[in-house]
């Protein structure tokens, strides 16, 4: 298949012409590329059975239905940079119509989300729809009657990677109740032999290390493979990979401690009473089906779906067995345990070089932050930061203004990081950095800078920060953090907000009272909770309003007759549209889709004991949307975005917890909640009274992980005019 034709296909694997099967010849002179492919297919969902694979180039598949195929979805994978080009497929509840042998056939069109979809090929009718730029895609299907493949050939199938039903292949089996120890450059193998000794499977591994040869231009490779949290996968393989073949001594030395602190923590592990776990790779679990960011949220609700029947699962993230627990009937036992049993998850230690604060401290040392931080979020406190607020929401009108003027399209994800981190250096520094109206993005985009150092330290194999000059070459946190604290002091000489300002509050206490020290760490993690988490919320909230025409205009009409000036916080809970807006966009959307956590204490979940130091995933989101309990009080179509259910006849229901779950659950909810609500409502009322949203007609963005859930991977933008009435 060569680059450019019109419309071509390669296809390799099993084949099936009416009852003959066999393989097709391209295993013989192409098996490099056919395993690189099916590689790939792995990589991307490790649990797919796939006996074929097929790569069409810019193929536009008239409705068919692929009738060869066994009962099992096929997986699309997007190979090039395209728009469009999802598929519609027959769905008597869609709203999308197309000929089908003539005759008009409702549908719904599936859009790849993280670059994949899966489509029911054998059922449902389906077709290509019509896209831009070149379109490549990988597609892997399972044919029916794979059983009858000669043995050899299905020896040569599984070998070249495809992963045919479980009775047809020796793939490898998922892992069992026992861990396997891989000890990578082991010298003596003392890891593996001692694992041997506890009655587990052990493998050692070595070779000789070479001179080094150049040592910059190893730790240098070891960097840039390490730097992107979206690559971890590729990362690591290609670390290691790279290590093995140009033995470079010190990367060497670097996978090598990795893997052995992997084996160790394995190896460590007391033996927990186990639930349905999800099938993984060896030793790396699900790692390779998903990378710690981009596809982590999606994943999350995929396996609750397909695992979570009893309402809790749990899977092999890289070493750390985590339990997630789906259904509210469990986590709210989880969640039940914290602050002081049930902590954030123990990786988060590594990091306290860059970020301390109230968020990631624990024990006494939180509980005295939380103290002397809560009263500045207190009612009273919020209700005296208004004027700051409006000052900022007032900016952000002009900014918008300014581009509706000029013609251009609003774009959300650019300006709503600069309302937000504008309210929180004016509420809690006291000045404004007036980051709006310069539309500079240098703050957002450190404070990127320094959550993916944040990450990279999270799930390093070994703490790389601790070796002298190691860490500046891994990632750039200790320089951001450095500026950050100069920028926040220089800010603070500044302050003038006549004593108003969060950090004025916290000088002018008596008392036990944070030091400098103290103050500025906090004062960053407000920075770092505050800004991408309201922006995310409002971004998508905009998105829905221009989605959604009819429901924009209900909340023109409610924002319509809003006076001019300062907004107090009873008249924001008057605006029962609003709000119900505000929390249905938290609910499907929100920008926490899940926390983690880890026990300091044993505890029983589900009728099984989870000895200490095991990992806990609540997904908010997933119950949100899902949860039976949920559902009694929100209604059956949860998987709609309804801002109505949240209405009754007095206005807003609030059903807690769920009406605040986005914002965590119990002593350490969110901190800055009543911040976030105030600005959050304030500009959606706002901008709707003054601006038209106009219909939004491209894809539904993409989602990814950064710092915060629920990131659109393109910008949202939008057209926008002058609200007329
Ligand atoms: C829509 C916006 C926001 C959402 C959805 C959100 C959500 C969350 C969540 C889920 C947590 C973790 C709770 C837990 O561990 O149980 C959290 C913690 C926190 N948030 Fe927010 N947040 C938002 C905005 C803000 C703002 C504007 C601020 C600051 C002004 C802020 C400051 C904090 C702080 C300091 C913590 C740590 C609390 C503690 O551990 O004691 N957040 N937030």
């Amino acid at each position: 298949m060569r680059d450019g034709s019109p419309d071509a296909a390669f296809t390799a694997g099993m084949y099936r012409h009416g009852g003959v099967v066999g393989l097709r010849a391209s295993r013989h002179d192409l098996r490099a590329s056919i395993q690189a492919l099916t590689a790939y297919v792995r990589q991307c969902d490790a649990s797919h059975v796939f006996t074929s694979v097929a790569v069409f180039f810019n193929t536009a598949s008239p409705p068919h239905r692929d009738t060869q195929n066994e009962n099992t979805p096929n997986l699309v994978l997007k190979l090039s940079s395209f728009s469009g080009g999802g598929l519609w497929i027959e769905d008597s509840c869609g709203s999308v119509e197309r000929l089908v042998s003539g005759k008009p056939t409702l549908g719904k069109i599936l859009n790849f989300q993280d670059g994949k979809l899966y489509v029911q090929a054998r059922e449902k009718w389906h077709a290509t729809e019509p896209w831009e730029g070149s379109r490549v895609v990988l597609v892997a299907y399972n044919l029916g009657c794979a059983a009858q493949l000669s043995a050899d050939n299905r020896t040569d199938l599984c070998s070249l990677g495809f992963q045919p039903p479980r009775s047809v292949g020796d793939v490898a089996s998922p892992p069992g109740d026992k861990p396997t120890i891989l000890e990578v450059f082991s010298g003596t193998s003392r890891t593996a032999a001692a694992a041997r000794r506890r009655g587990l499977e052990a493998h050692a591994f070595d070779h000789t290390l070479q001179p080094v040869k150049d040592v910059g231009t190893a730790i240098k490779s070891f960097r840039d493979a390490w730097l992107s949290m979206d690559q971890i996968r590729a990362s690591m393989m290609q670390s290691v990979l790279q290590m093995v073949n140009e033995r470079r001594a010190l990367a060497a030395a670097l996978a090598g401690a990795g893997a052995s602190l992997l084996a160790i923590k394995l190896l460590l592990q007391s033996r927990p009473e186990r639930f349905r776990q999800v099938p993984g790779v060896w030793l790396l679990g699900v790692l390779p089906e998903t990378c710690y960011g981009k596809a982590l949220t999606e994943k999350i609700a995929e396996w609750s779906d397909k695992y979570g029947e009893e309402g809790v699962f749990e899977y092999n993230l890289a070493g750390w067995r985590t339990v997630c627990c789906c259904s509210w009937e469990h986590a709210k036992v989880v969640l039940g345990l914290r602050p002081f049993k049930m902590e954030r998850f123990s990786a988060f230690a590594n990091v306290t070089s860059l970020a301390t604060g109230s968020f990631f401290s624990e024990g006494e040392r939180w509980k005295r932050e939380r103290r002397i931080l809560s009263p500045a979020f207190n009612a009273k406190n919020v209700e005296s930061l208004i004027p700051a607020v409006q000052c900022v929401a007032e900016q952000l009108l002009q900014e918008i203004e300014k581009d509706v003027s000029a013609g251009k399209e609003v774009d959300l994800t650019e300006l709503m990081p600069l309302y937000t981190a504008d309210v929180i250096c004016k509420t809690g520094l006291g000045h404004e950095l007036n980051l709006l109206q310069a539309r500079s993005p240098d703050l957002i985009d450190d404070m990127k800078v320094l959550a993916d150092a944040v990450q990279t330290r999270m799930f390093a194999p070994f703490p790389y920060w601790k070796v002298p000059g190691l860490a500046p070459w891994i990632d750039d946190g200790d320089k951001m953090k450095k500026k950050f604290d100069q920028r926040a002091e220089e800010t603070m000489k500044l302050a003038n907000s006549g004593g108003k300002s969060i950090t004025e509050k916290l000088r002018a206490m008596e008392g036990d009272k944070f030091t400098n020290r103290e103050l500025l760490d906090n004062i960053l993690v407000l920075l770092i909770a505050g800004t991408d988490t309201t922006s995310t919320a409002l971004g998508w909230v905009f998105y829905h309003l221009s989605k959604d025409q009819a429901l924009q205009k209900q909340v023109a009409e409610e924002v319509r007759s809003l006076p001019e000036g300062e907004l107090s916080t009873e008249q924001m809970e008057s605006l029962h549209m609003v709000r119900a807006v505000w929390l249905e966009t938290l609910r499907t959307t929100g920008p926490a889709a899940f926390l983690c956590f880890e026990n300091n204490e044993e505890f029983t979940l589900a009728g099984k004991r989870q000895p200490p130091g095991t990992q806990f995933t609540v997904p908010m989101q997933y119950l949100m949307m899902n949860d039976p309990e949920v559902k009694t009080k929100l209604g059956n179509d949860l998987r709609s975005y309804r801002p109505t259910r949240w209405l009754g006849p007095e206005g807003i229901i609030k059903h807690p917890p769920f009406d605040t779950l986005p914002f965590g659950h119990g002593p350490r909810i969110c901190l800055g909640m009543r911040l976030a609500e105030y600005e959050g409502l304030l500009a959606i009322a706002r901008v709707v009274q003054k601006f038209d949203f106009m219909p939004y007609e491209k894809p539904e963005p993409e989602k990814t992980l950064t710092f915060t859930a629920n990131n659109p991977v393109e910008h949202i933008t939008i057209r926008v005019r002058p609200r007329t009435w």
